[in-house]
Order: C-alpha cells, then structure tokens, then sequence
C-alpha cells in the first residue's frame, strides 16, 4: 500500500513548555480520510505544524507523496491544502480581489473551481473578509483550500465555526475529495460525529504520544468497551487491556479484541465519544 503522507518517529518540543511530540508516527493511505482526535493540548496542531513546516521538528521524518518534506520543498507545499481555525486571509480584500492574489500564488489555481466553492457555500463575493463571520471564514479557507488542486489536505478544526447544514456540506465535499484515490486528508475535530461519518480510520493522541491508531471499519468489530466488577476485570488477559478507568463499583475497559473477551462480562454499545474519554481519562495496564 502506499502513503501520501507518512510521518515517523516525529519529536518536538517547545523551548518555554514542558510539551513534547513523543516519537508520533501514523500515515495516509491514498484515498483516505484519517481523523485525529485528542484533548486540547494533546498535540494536533503541533504535529500539523511539523508536517507542514510551519514549526521547525527536532527529529523524525515526514514524508509526502514518498518523498521527504523540508521547508525548501515548495512543489510539495503547493500540493498541500490546509484549513486552520485561526488562518488569517488579508481582512481588506472581497473574494473577487482574494482570487486574484491566489492566482498568482498557486500554479494549480482553478478560478472556476473557486467560484463553484464560492457558490456552494453561499459566500458573498463582495463584502470585505474582515466583515465574515468566523464560520464564513472556515468555509472560505476550504475553498482556497479545495481551489489549487492540492492531493492532501490539513484540516485542523476545520468544522468547528460551521452550523450543522455548513458542517454536513464542508463534510460531503470532503468525502467526494478523496474519491478518486489519489488524495488524502488529515482532519482534526473535537466534534466526533464529524470524525465518525467521513474518516476512514481514527488516530488518538494524549500528551504528544500516539495512543491507538485505528480503522473505522474495524472500530466496533474487534474492540470492545467492558463495564466490569473488579474480579471481572482480573480475568481479562492484559495484553488485551489499552485502558482502564475505575469507577466506585465498577470498571471500564477498552479491549483490543473483543472475541477473547469471557463471555460472561458485557459489552457496551460505544460511541467514539465514549472511546476517547475512555481513552484520554484512563490508565494504561
Ligand atoms: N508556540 C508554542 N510555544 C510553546 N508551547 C506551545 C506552543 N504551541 C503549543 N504549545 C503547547 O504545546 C502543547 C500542544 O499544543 P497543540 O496546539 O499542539 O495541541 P492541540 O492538540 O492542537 O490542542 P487544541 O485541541 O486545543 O487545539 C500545549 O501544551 C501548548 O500549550
């Protein structure tokens, strides 16, 4: 199989913070759409921001379309669209003015695939960007984004602006992106329904460090989430364990493999929501 993006073994720490990406290594199948979950903190933006180049790593290797990203390498840039919750787009400009600048930026610039993006998500063509809305200007930036026929794309918080209809619309454009099975997409949300409905495997992160990186379609085949008594627990093999989390009478547990599981213990319907609190409030065995 091969990757439109893989990063390895990625390490970076900031000088004034305690923070660190510790050794964060997953990857993109082309034609995929890969989620990104974790608290505020866990390191999302600063893994987006290494592969990017936008912050410098200290070790690790990024690697995008096979080929390895420095912050030399313009023509892989360019292949790269992203969309930030704090991009900033020159507040004096309409999107008329907007498009011209990008047209000089970008090789790849597509002036009708713009429009039709303009279109799509009903955006006014002439009112200053400084007067848009902040879900206005996500959907702008997806635009621009979708406009320079990038093959991957960086999506940090992208939904997180949008009301439910420009949420479900930015989703089914991103779906229809990675159809053809030459692009990719890197999306990070807190909004787990988002995540759950267009990404094809979900990558948890907690404190820099990657803690389960897993296909969607496999999610509620072969894990399961346990609600246990104690004595319960100390029967499940610990290999299967990934995380456990104590409750007065009871514990929950998150297993790798459900069939191994004693048939006697239940198992509850989950959500993702449920797999990443579990996930980011339990411990490890
Ligand atoms: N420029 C910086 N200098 C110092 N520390 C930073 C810097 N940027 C981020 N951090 C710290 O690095 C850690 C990870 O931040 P990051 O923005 O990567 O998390 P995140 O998972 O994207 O969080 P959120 O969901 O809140 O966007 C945090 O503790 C943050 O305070």
């Amino acid at each position: 199989m091969s990757f439109i993006l893989e990063v390895d073994n990625l390490r970076k720490q900031y000088s004034d913070s305690a923070f660190a990406l510790k050794g964060v290594s997953f990857s993109i199948p082309y034609g995929s759409i890969v989620g990104f979950i974790g608290e505020n903190g866990a390191g999302k933006s600063t893994t987006m921001g290494s592969i990017l180049g936008t912050l410098q790593k200290d070790s690790g290797t990024i690697h995008i379309f096979g080929e390895e990203m420095a912050p030399d390498k313009l023509h892989l840039k360019e292949n790269i669209g992203v969309v930030f919750d704090d991009i900033k787009l020159p507040g004096d400009l309409n999107i008329v003015k907007l498009g011209n600048v990008f047209q000089r930026i970008y090789k790849q610039w597509n002036q009708k695939t713009f429009d039709h993006y303009v279109d799509f998500f009903s955006l006014p063509r002439n009112k200053k960007i400084r007067g848009f809305s902040r879900g206005m200007s996500m959907k702008l930036s997806a635009a621009v984004a979708l406009s320079h026929d990038a093959k991957l794309l960086i999506l940090d918080e992208a939904t997180a602006g949008l009301d439910p209809t420009g949420r479900d619309e930015l989703l089914d454009v991103l779906k229809g992106f990675v159809q053809d099975g030459k692009r990719g997409i890197l999306l990070s949300s807190h909004i787990t329904s988002d995540i759950e409905k267009i990404a094809d495997s979900l990558v948890f992160i907690k404190n820099g460090k990657i803690l389960l990186n897993v296909k969607k379609a496999e999610l509620r085949e072969k894990y399961a989430i346990l609600q246990c008594r104690q004595n319960e627990f100390d029967l499940i093999q610990q290999k299967l364990i990934l995380t456990y989390k104590k409750n007065e009478d009871t514990v929950d547990v998150l297993v790798s493999d459900r069939e191994q599981v004693p048939s006697s213990i239940t198992k509850k319907d989950f959500t993702i929501d449920d797999m990443t609190l579990l996930l980011m409030r339990g411990e490890t065995a």
